[in-house]
């Protein structure tokens, strides 16, 4: 574990600055009755991510803001990381929703720039970045909503997936899934562990073999994801599950989370230097290299 420090030191040195006191992301000065002074809210931003947490309910809202795609890079990871931690140790929080706002993209996946050209100690670096993502979040004990309003492929479905709960706008041109076998690279282990859990075993094994990618309305069918709804409905709908959820006591929900997910989030912790390494000598193979230029090259000539 002798580099995990290097991603602590990236964690506080990395700068999370405070907004106003009253921010107005998400509409709420809208939702607010005319003539009540606005309920408690804080808020804090960095470079590519925006909190804003309501006081009053115990829910923030967590807005990714890296455009072009909401790639998950290391930055990008490092500061998710700062921004779910913060609202962890908070006892005002409960629970997150996240959504992006990018439009029509939720999160493009593992940034593939991340994974191609760089050293060992940079892949290393990287995965252990994306490590520490999923398992803080899957292993979160605030109520965890995914807001998906656009598509969502490879580790932007892994964000989804290790959320409690999962509604996506329900335009078929989104669509979402663990699509790796398609670049040439397979989904590690703890990927596919949490696909399982929420699919079950053959879904999730034909649809990882295959690299499947599903429109918003197929996902649905299978539960990939929990629930459709029109994209102007869509807060509306996470803020109504997230206060069903919220409405049971803390304490018996995270225990439940917990026994849940256990014995999936340990074997990442037991394997993780291991996991790391087989990272590390699978992505750096010539052969692995030599695909992911060529899905790069595909998605640029995609655009010409
Ligand atoms: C033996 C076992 C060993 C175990 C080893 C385990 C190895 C496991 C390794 C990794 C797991 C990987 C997980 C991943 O998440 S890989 C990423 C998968 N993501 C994708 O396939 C999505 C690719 N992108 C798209 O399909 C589209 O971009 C889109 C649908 C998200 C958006 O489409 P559109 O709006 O048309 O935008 P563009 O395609 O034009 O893209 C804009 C811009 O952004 C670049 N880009 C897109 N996605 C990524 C990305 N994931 N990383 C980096 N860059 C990305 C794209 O190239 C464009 O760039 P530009 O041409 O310079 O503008």
């Amino acid at each position: 574990m002798a580099a995990v420090p290097t991603l602590a030191r990236r964690i506080a040195r990395s700068g999370v600055r405070p907004l106003c006191r009253w921010p107005l992301a998400w509409g709420r000065a809208a939702r607010q009755p005319p003539g009540l002074p606005l309920a408690p809210c804080r808020a804090f931003s960095n470079n590519k991510i925006l909190v804003e947490l309501d006081e009053s309910s115990g829910v923030a809202m967590m807005k990714f803001k890296s455009p072009p795609v909401n790639s998950l890079s290391l930055d990008f990871l490092t500061e998710f990381c700062i921004s779910l931690e913060k609202l962890e140790n908070d006892r005002a929080c409960r629970g997150v929703i996240f959504a992006s706002a990018v439009p029509r993209i939720f999160s493009s996946g593992l940034d593939i720039t991340e994974m191609s050209g760089k050293s060992m100690e940079h892949y290393a670096e990287f995965w252990r970045a994306v490590q520490e993502m999923w398992l803080r979040l899957y292993g979160s004990n605030m109520v965890t909503i995914a807001a998906v309003n656009g598509s969502s492929p490879a580790g932007g479905c892994l964000v989804a997936l290790s959320c409690d709960y999962r509604i996506m706008v329900e335009n078929p041109k989104f669509s979402i899934g663990l699509n790796e076998a398609q670049l040439g690279i397979v989904a590690p282990f703890w990927f596919k562990d949490t696909f399982v859990n929420v699919v079950g075993h053959r879904i999730a094994e034909r649809s990882l073999q295959l690299g499947s990618l599903y429109p918003a309305p197929e996902a649905l069918k299978f539960g990939l994801v929990d629930e459709l709804v029109p994209e102007e409905k869509l807060q509306e709908k996470a803020m109504a599950v997230m206060a069903q959820w919220l409405a049971l006591p803390d304490h018996a929900r995270q225990l439940t989370k917990s026994m849940m997910r256990k014995a999936v989030l340990d074997r990442l912790v037991a394997h993780r230097e291991e996991d790391v390494q087989n990272f590390v000598s699978f992505i750096s193979k010539e052969s692995i290299q030599k695909s992911l230029r060529m899905y790069m090259e595909m998605l640029k000539k995609k655009k010409s």
